[in-house]
């Protein structure tokens, strides 16, 4: 089964409670999904492999570390996906992006795929798919399966807020994906709004509402 990190680092958390308040103005939000975002890169990345070098400092000859050169893709799932990806290119700027255009109909929540473009190496990338809410599941589900259908091997999910709904299903259905979140929230709302997560997370960072 997949694990689920919860990155507890004070300045993700100080940040996401901004975030959630709902007098958080739109371009307050979107700047502080992107430095969320970039924060938790940083925890995320922790296991990157790295290799060994030579160089000179001005005062000798030394041994010094440098990544190794792991290829990397950020899947963002379009629309609120989006806000988070400058964040992390700022981190990993070497990073190939692919985008899933998915959206939840609001009748059914079942998600619609609407727009897919990927790398072409995806099989041989690390790939980490964005997205600020894990509700449900079904979007980031349907995301997975869909990178995989294209033969990605190597997937991890990086979310602001999961629901325990959206977690299990996420578990169940792809048990290879490990989770990042920034928050695990309590459950689903009737709308499947996750509570007390942020509201929609696509209106408040395109100010759409
Ligand atoms: O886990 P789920 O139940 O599938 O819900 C989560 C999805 O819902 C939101 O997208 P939305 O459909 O609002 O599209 P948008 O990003 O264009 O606003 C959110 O950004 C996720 O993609
Ligand atoms: O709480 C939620 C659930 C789905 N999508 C959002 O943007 N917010
Ligand atoms: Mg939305």
């Amino acid at each position: 089964m997949g694990k689920v990190y919860v990155l507890d680092h004070p300045l993700i958390q100080h940040k996401l409670t901004h975030i959630r308040d709902k007098n958080t103005g739109t371009k307050e939000f979107r700047e502080l999904v992107d430095e969320v975002a970039m924060l938790m890169a940083f925890e995320i990345t922790r296991n990157l492999p790295l290799t060994e070098t030579t160089i000179e400092t001005p005062v000798m000859e030394t041994k010094a570390k440098m990544l190794a050169g792991k290829k990397i893709g950020l899947v963002p799932i379009l629309r609120a996906g989006l806000g988070m990806v400058d964040g992390m290119l700022k981190l990993i700027p070497a990073a190939k992006v692919g985008h899933v255009g998915m959206y939840r109909d609001p009748e059914t929540l079942e998600p619609v795929e609407y727009y897919i473009k990927l790398p072409k190496d995806i099989s041989e990338r690390e790939l980490i798919v964005i997205d600020p809410m894990l509700a449900t599941g079904g979007s980031a589900n349907d995301a997975i399966a869909s990178l995989k259908k294209r033969s990605a091997k190597q997937i991890r999910l990086m979310c602001l807020i999961g629901a325990p709904e959206g977690v299990k299903k996420i578990q169940e259905e792809h048990p290879d994906v490990d989770i990042y979140l920034a928050a695990l929230d309590e459950k689903l709302d009737e709308h499947a709004y996750i509570i007390p997560g942020l509201g929609d997370a696509g209106d408040r960072l395109f100010g759409t509402k």
